[in-house]
């Protein structure tokens, strides 16, 4: 099969200058640019990243980013949940370092989404605990957790966008409502947030104007902006188009590898999980019933695991190939 996925590598095994990067999208101009094409579009891709990378190290208000401990960046250990006398997550265990990407999987109602909005402080579990950064955060009261969000922020599936301000100033608000920025300064780094996420023409339109992966796109370009550790996505991939899905793919992937950002990814779609995962969390049945590496899950021989690739691979039929 020609266009396979590939499993990532363990990014903390791969020297950053072989890893793939924002440039190495330019390599598919090489068919039709020019070689002084190529060079502007290398050093303004360039330029885009390290003025964004600068930036969002300059702009964080001095101690307000807690030091890095060892260990994980996220542990979530032992978390039980439970909605009336459905219990829906059971002692699950999972840990993710710093600057690695987690894709969360398992069938509808499994308690995906119940997990990252536990990460959040916005459901508090029933047993078990939750460190960020070596925090525990399931016993925080409110300005705690306001904290907390300020380093792990969460991109809806709609965006949560304003929708009476345009996408220019959606991505603003969180700059200027943290303070600090001359305005110039502020209009600065939305333009270089759009040029990340490749949304720059989007500047002016309303959210009512955009499409569901574009909405997507400018929802990531405002989380950035608040300058986070690691950013969750539920289920960023859902209603739209594969294109778009390989662009936010792409996107996550570029700000693992050229921010550093940690991310914990709730998907349904298992070629999106392999082409981006570090580690899989398989929920089944409230319970953890695969947690560890890609490759590792790629070859796991629970049934549970094996009856959700011979489902994926009735609605994906290649993704079924790539599991073999
Ligand atoms: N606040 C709540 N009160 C009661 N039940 C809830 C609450 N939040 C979630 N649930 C239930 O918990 C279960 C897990 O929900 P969750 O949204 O985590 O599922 P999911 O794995 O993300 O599924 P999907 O892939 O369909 O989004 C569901 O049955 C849901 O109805």
């Amino acid at each position: 099969m020609s266009d396979s996925p590939e499993i990532n590598p363990d990014s903390s095994s791969v020297p950053a200058a072989d890893q793939p990067s924002l440039l190495e999208d330019l390599k598919e101009l090489q068919s039709t640019a020019s070689v002084e094409e190529l060079e502007i579009a290398e050093t303004s891709a360039r330029a885009a990243i390290e003025a964004v990378v600068a930036d969002t190290a300059a702009n964080r208000p001095s101690g307000a980013t807690p030091a890095p401990i060892a260990g994980p960046f996220i542990d979530f250990d032992r978390v039980s949940i439970s909605f009336g006398d459905r219990k829906i997550l059971d002692q699950v265990s999972f840990q993710v370092g710093r600057g690695q990407t987690l894709c969360i999987l398992g069938r509808s109602g499994v308690g995906k989404s119940v997990s990252l909005r536990i990460l959040l402080g916005f459901l508090k579990p029933d047993s078990g605990s939750v460190h960020v950064n070596g925090q525990e955060i399931t016993s925080l009261g409110e300005s705690g957790l306001q904290e907390v969000r300020k380093h792990v922020t969460m991109v809806f599936q709609n965006g949560a966008l304003f929708d009476s301000l345009t996408v220019g100033e959606n991505i603003a608000f969180p700059l200027r409502e943290k303070g600090g920025l001359q305005e110039d300064q502020v209009q600065q780094l939305v333009t270089r947030l759009l040029n990340l996420v490749e949304a720059s023409e989007t500047i002016n339109l309303l959210p009512s104007s955009l499409s569901t992966g574009q909405r997507r796109c400018i929802a990531i370009a405002r989380a950035l902006a608040a300058q986070p550790e690691a950013i969750l996505y539920d289920e960023p991939t859902t209603m739209v188009d594969p294109i778009m899905g390989r662009n936010i793919g792409d996107l996550i992937q570029r700000l693992k590898l050229q921010l550093g950002i940690t991310s914990i990814v709730v998907t349904h779609d298992m070629r999106f999980a392999i082409r981006l995962a570090d580690l899989v969390l398989f929920l089944d049945s409230g319970q953890a019933r695969f947690f560890g590496p890609i490759r590792e899950f790629m070859e796991c021989t629970d049934p549970h695991v094996q009856q959700f690739f011979t489902l994926d691979a009735y609605a994906l039929p290649d993704v079924g190939e790539a599991v073999k």
